[in-house]
Protein backbone atom coordinates (compact mmCIF):
# COMPACT_ATOMS: atom_id res chain seq x y z
CA UNK A 1 0.00 0.00 0.00
CA UNK A 2 1.81 3.00 -1.27
CA UNK A 3 -0.81 5.92 -0.89
CA UNK A 4 -2.96 5.34 2.52
CA UNK A 5 -6.06 7.19 3.46
CA UNK A 6 -6.75 7.99 7.16
CA UNK A 7 -9.73 9.23 8.49
CA UNK A 8 -9.54 10.83 11.96
CA UNK A 9 -13.10 11.65 13.43
CA UNK A 10 -13.88 12.48 17.36
CA UNK A 11 -15.58 15.07 19.52
CA UNK A 12 -14.23 18.54 19.75
CA UNK A 13 -10.99 18.88 21.98
CA UNK A 14 -9.98 15.42 21.68
CA UNK A 15 -6.73 16.18 19.42
CA UNK A 16 -7.35 15.39 16.42
CA UNK A 17 -6.00 18.58 14.49
CA UNK A 18 -2.47 18.06 16.56
CA UNK A 19 -2.64 14.55 16.15
CA UNK A 20 -3.41 14.34 12.20
CA UNK A 21 -0.73 16.68 11.41
CA UNK A 22 2.05 15.42 12.97
CA UNK A 23 1.06 11.78 11.94
CA UNK A 24 0.53 13.51 8.33
CA UNK A 25 3.94 14.97 8.54
CA UNK A 26 5.92 12.40 9.60
CA UNK A 27 4.77 9.83 6.99
CA UNK A 28 5.06 12.46 4.04
CA UNK A 29 0.81 12.41 3.44
CA UNK A 30 -1.40 15.20 3.09
CA UNK A 31 -3.64 16.65 5.75
CA UNK A 32 -7.37 18.24 5.63
CA UNK A 33 -9.32 19.86 8.61
CA UNK A 34 -13.09 19.34 7.44
CA UNK A 35 -14.28 21.45 10.71
CA UNK A 36 -11.75 24.66 9.35
CA UNK A 37 -14.35 24.20 6.29
CA UNK A 38 -17.21 24.06 7.66
CA UNK A 39 -16.01 27.12 10.04
CA UNK A 40 -15.11 28.92 6.61
CA UNK A 41 -18.73 28.69 5.19
CA UNK A 42 -20.31 29.69 8.64
CA UNK A 43 -17.99 32.79 8.41
CA UNK A 44 -18.93 33.68 5.04
CA UNK A 45 -22.69 33.53 6.23
CA UNK A 46 -22.14 35.65 9.09
CA UNK A 47 -20.13 38.44 7.07
CA UNK A 48 -22.66 38.43 4.66
CA UNK A 49 -25.89 38.81 6.63
CA UNK A 50 -26.89 35.35 6.19
CA UNK A 51 -29.06 34.33 9.68
CA UNK A 52 -27.34 30.94 10.18
CA UNK A 53 -30.79 29.72 12.48
CA UNK A 54 -32.68 29.55 9.30
CA UNK A 55 -31.77 26.51 7.61
CA UNK A 56 -33.58 27.30 4.22
CA UNK A 57 -31.29 30.62 3.80
CA UNK A 58 -28.51 28.85 4.70
CA UNK A 59 -28.98 26.33 1.74
CA UNK A 60 -29.48 28.77 -0.69
CA UNK A 61 -26.54 30.42 -0.11
CA UNK A 62 -24.54 27.38 0.76
CA UNK A 63 -23.15 27.37 -3.10
CA UNK A 64 -22.01 31.03 -3.15
CA UNK A 65 -18.43 30.89 -1.35
CA UNK A 66 -15.13 29.48 -2.87
CA UNK A 67 -13.32 27.76 -0.19
CA UNK A 68 -9.98 26.34 -0.48
CA UNK A 69 -7.83 24.16 1.61
CA UNK A 70 -4.19 23.60 1.61
CA UNK A 71 -3.32 20.20 2.66
CA UNK A 72 0.49 20.67 3.86
CA UNK A 73 0.43 19.86 7.35
CA UNK A 74 3.31 22.17 8.02
CA UNK A 75 1.35 25.41 6.81
CA UNK A 76 -2.66 24.42 6.08
CA UNK A 77 -4.27 27.52 5.15
CA UNK A 78 -7.97 28.30 3.89
CA UNK A 79 -9.15 30.89 2.19
CA UNK A 80 -12.55 31.75 1.68
CA UNK A 81 -12.97 33.70 -1.92
CA UNK A 82 -9.17 34.32 -2.11
CA UNK A 83 -9.31 35.65 1.13
CA UNK A 84 -6.69 34.00 3.92
CA UNK A 85 -9.35 32.77 6.87
CA UNK A 86 -7.57 30.85 9.29
CA UNK A 87 -7.95 33.89 11.76
CA UNK A 88 -11.46 34.62 11.44
CA UNK A 89 -12.61 31.29 11.72
CA UNK A 90 -11.22 30.55 15.38
CA UNK A 91 -13.80 33.33 16.31
CA UNK A 92 -15.71 32.75 19.67
CA UNK A 93 -19.29 34.01 17.11
CA UNK A 94 -17.95 31.51 14.37
CA UNK A 95 -17.25 28.46 16.75
CA UNK A 96 -20.93 29.04 18.40
CA UNK A 97 -22.63 29.21 14.88
CA UNK A 98 -20.93 26.22 13.29
CA UNK A 99 -23.47 23.54 14.13
CA UNK A 100 -26.22 25.22 12.99
CA UNK A 101 -24.59 25.74 9.78
CA UNK A 102 -23.14 22.43 9.34
CA UNK A 103 -26.39 20.91 10.48
CA UNK A 104 -28.14 22.06 6.75
CA UNK A 105 -28.24 19.03 4.29
CA UNK A 106 -27.21 21.35 1.60
CA UNK A 107 -24.17 22.65 3.09
CA UNK A 108 -22.78 18.97 3.77
CA UNK A 109 -23.12 17.52 0.70
CA UNK A 110 -21.50 20.45 -0.67
CA UNK A 111 -18.61 20.50 1.98
CA UNK A 112 -18.24 16.21 1.62
CA UNK A 113 -17.97 16.53 -2.09
CA UNK A 114 -15.57 18.96 -1.77
CA UNK A 115 -13.53 16.52 0.87
CA UNK A 116 -13.96 13.77 -1.63
CA UNK A 117 -12.26 15.50 -4.51
CA UNK A 118 -9.43 16.93 -2.02
CA UNK A 119 -8.85 13.41 -0.88
CA UNK A 120 -8.82 11.53 -4.59
CA UNK A 121 -6.38 14.44 -5.51
CA UNK A 122 -3.45 13.61 -2.57
CA UNK A 123 -1.11 11.66 -4.81
CA UNK A 124 1.16 9.88 -1.27
CA UNK A 125 -2.24 10.01 0.84
CA UNK A 126 -4.02 11.98 2.99
CA UNK A 127 -5.09 12.13 7.05
CA UNK A 128 -8.87 13.71 7.15
CA UNK A 129 -10.19 14.84 10.23
CA UNK A 130 -13.59 15.84 10.88
CA UNK A 131 -16.62 13.81 12.47
CA UNK A 132 -17.91 11.96 9.73
CA UNK A 133 -15.03 10.95 7.66
CA UNK A 134 -14.99 7.35 8.93
CA UNK A 135 -18.82 7.27 8.20
CA UNK A 136 -19.73 9.11 5.28
CA UNK A 137 -17.30 11.26 3.97
CA UNK A 138 -14.47 8.34 3.06
CA UNK A 139 -16.36 4.74 3.81
CA UNK A 140 -13.57 2.89 2.20
CA UNK A 141 -10.32 4.81 4.41
CA UNK A 142 -7.71 2.04 5.41
CA UNK A 143 -7.32 3.40 8.74
CA UNK A 144 -10.60 4.78 10.78
CA UNK A 145 -9.69 5.96 14.38
CA UNK A 146 -11.92 7.61 16.47
CA UNK A 147 -10.36 9.62 19.47
CA UNK A 148 -11.96 10.36 22.79
CA UNK A 149 -10.98 11.95 25.89
CA UNK A 150 -13.17 13.25 29.14
CA UNK A 151 -14.89 16.41 29.21
CA UNK A 152 -12.53 17.60 31.89
CA UNK A 153 -8.94 16.32 29.74
CA UNK A 154 -10.86 18.53 27.10
CA UNK A 155 -11.60 21.25 28.60
CA UNK A 156 -8.64 21.60 30.44
CA UNK A 157 -6.71 21.07 27.09
CA UNK A 158 -8.75 24.08 25.46
CA UNK A 159 -8.23 26.52 28.69
CA UNK A 160 -4.61 25.75 28.18
CA UNK A 161 -4.43 26.82 24.68
CA UNK A 162 -7.00 30.50 25.44
CA UNK A 163 -5.44 32.00 27.87
CA UNK A 164 -7.71 33.07 30.87
CA UNK A 165 -10.48 31.15 29.95
CA UNK A 166 -13.14 29.06 32.73
CA UNK A 167 -12.33 25.95 32.11
CA UNK A 168 -16.37 25.17 33.36
CA UNK A 169 -17.46 27.27 30.90
CA UNK A 170 -15.25 25.69 28.06
CA UNK A 171 -16.67 22.11 28.96
CA UNK A 172 -20.48 23.19 29.43
CA UNK A 173 -19.77 24.83 25.53
CA UNK A 174 -17.59 21.36 24.48
CA UNK A 175 -20.59 19.23 25.84
CA UNK A 176 -23.13 21.52 23.62
CA UNK A 177 -21.68 21.79 20.60
CA UNK A 178 -20.62 17.70 20.60
CA UNK A 179 -24.43 17.16 21.73
CA UNK A 180 -25.68 19.23 18.53
CA UNK A 181 -22.88 17.42 16.35
CA UNK A 182 -24.05 14.34 17.50
CA UNK A 183 -27.74 14.46 17.37
CA UNK A 184 -28.15 16.20 13.83
CA UNK A 185 -29.87 13.93 11.34
CA UNK A 186 -27.01 14.33 8.40
CA UNK A 187 -24.17 12.99 9.26
CA UNK A 188 -23.45 13.41 12.82
CA UNK A 189 -20.59 12.97 14.76
CA UNK A 190 -20.18 9.31 15.45
CA UNK A 191 -17.92 6.21 15.01
CA UNK A 192 -17.65 3.99 12.06
CA UNK A 193 -18.32 0.62 13.08
CA UNK A 194 -14.86 -0.13 11.77
CA UNK A 195 -12.83 2.67 13.38
CA UNK A 196 -10.31 1.86 16.05
CA UNK A 197 -11.13 3.77 19.19
CA UNK A 198 -8.57 5.63 21.20
CA UNK A 199 -8.88 7.35 24.87
CA UNK A 200 -6.72 10.03 24.79
CA UNK A 201 -7.44 11.24 28.68
CA UNK A 202 -4.20 9.99 29.94
CA UNK A 203 -1.81 9.71 26.93
CA UNK A 204 0.47 12.62 26.03
CA UNK A 205 0.14 14.12 22.56
CA UNK A 206 3.33 12.39 21.65
CA UNK A 207 1.91 9.11 22.46
CA UNK A 208 -1.60 9.54 20.57
CA UNK A 209 0.76 10.29 17.58
CA UNK A 210 3.08 7.39 18.24
CA UNK A 211 -0.44 4.93 18.46
CA UNK A 212 -1.72 6.65 15.05
CA UNK A 213 1.58 6.06 13.13
CA UNK A 214 1.86 2.24 14.26
CA UNK A 215 -1.42 1.50 13.40
CA UNK A 216 -0.83 2.62 10.17
CA UNK A 217 2.36 0.72 9.48
CA UNK A 218 0.47 -1.89 10.64
CA UNK A 219 -1.94 -1.56 8.04
CA UNK A 220 0.42 -0.79 5.45
CA UNK A 221 2.44 -3.89 6.61
CA UNK A 222 -0.74 -6.45 5.92
CA UNK A 223 -1.62 -4.71 2.29
CA UNK A 224 1.75 -5.85 1.86
N1 LIG B 1 -3.04 13.92 24.21
C1 LIG B 1 -3.00 15.23 24.51
N2 LIG B 1 -2.55 15.64 25.70
C2 LIG B 1 -2.53 16.96 26.03
N3 LIG B 1 -2.94 17.95 25.22
C3 LIG B 1 -3.37 17.60 24.01
C4 LIG B 1 -3.44 16.22 23.59
N4 LIG B 1 -3.95 16.19 22.33
C5 LIG B 1 -4.19 17.48 21.99
N5 LIG B 1 -3.84 18.31 22.98
C6 LIG B 1 -4.02 19.78 23.03
O1 LIG B 1 -5.42 19.98 23.15
C7 LIG B 1 -5.84 21.11 22.39
C8 LIG B 1 -6.94 20.67 21.42
O2 LIG B 1 -6.36 19.80 20.45
P1 LIG B 1 -6.85 19.79 18.94
O3 LIG B 1 -7.11 21.19 18.45
O4 LIG B 1 -5.87 18.96 18.19
O5 LIG B 1 -8.23 19.04 19.13
P2 LIG B 1 -9.39 18.79 18.06
O6 LIG B 1 -9.97 17.47 18.37
O7 LIG B 1 -8.88 19.01 16.69
O8 LIG B 1 -10.40 19.95 18.46
P3 LIG B 1 -11.61 20.59 17.60
O9 LIG B 1 -12.47 19.48 17.15
O10 LIG B 1 -12.32 21.46 18.57
O11 LIG B 1 -10.98 21.34 16.46
C9 LIG B 1 -4.58 21.64 21.72
O12 LIG B 1 -4.08 22.69 22.51
C10 LIG B 1 -3.61 20.47 21.74
O13 LIG B 1 -2.27 20.87 21.78
N1 LIG C 1 -16.42 16.42 9.38
C1 LIG C 1 -16.89 17.47 10.09
C2 LIG C 1 -16.04 18.39 10.68
C3 LIG C 1 -16.57 19.45 11.38
N2 LIG C 1 -17.90 19.60 11.45
C4 LIG C 1 -18.51 20.77 12.07
O1 LIG C 1 -17.56 21.83 12.17
C5 LIG C 1 -17.44 22.25 13.52
C6 LIG C 1 -16.05 22.77 13.77
O2 LIG C 1 -15.13 21.69 13.79
P1 LIG C 1 -13.72 21.82 14.51
O3 LIG C 1 -13.09 20.47 14.33
O4 LIG C 1 -12.97 22.91 13.82
O5 LIG C 1 -13.97 22.18 15.92
C7 LIG C 1 -17.92 21.07 14.35
O6 LIG C 1 -18.39 21.44 15.63
C8 LIG C 1 -19.04 20.53 13.46
O7 LIG C 1 -20.23 21.26 13.63
C9 LIG C 1 -18.72 18.67 10.88
O8 LIG C 1 -19.97 18.79 10.98
N3 LIG C 1 -18.21 17.62 10.21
Amino acid sequence: MDSVIVAIDGPSGTGKSSTSKAVAAKLGLSYLDTGAQYRAITWWMISNGVDVTDAEAVANAASKPVIVSGTDPARPTITVDGADASGPIRTEEVTSKVSAVSAVPEVRSLITELQRSIAKGAEHGIVVEGRDIGTTVLPDADLKIFLTASPEARAARRSGELKGVDVHATKEALIKRDAADSSRKTSPLAKAGDAVEVDTTELTLDQVIECVVTLVDEKRAAAK
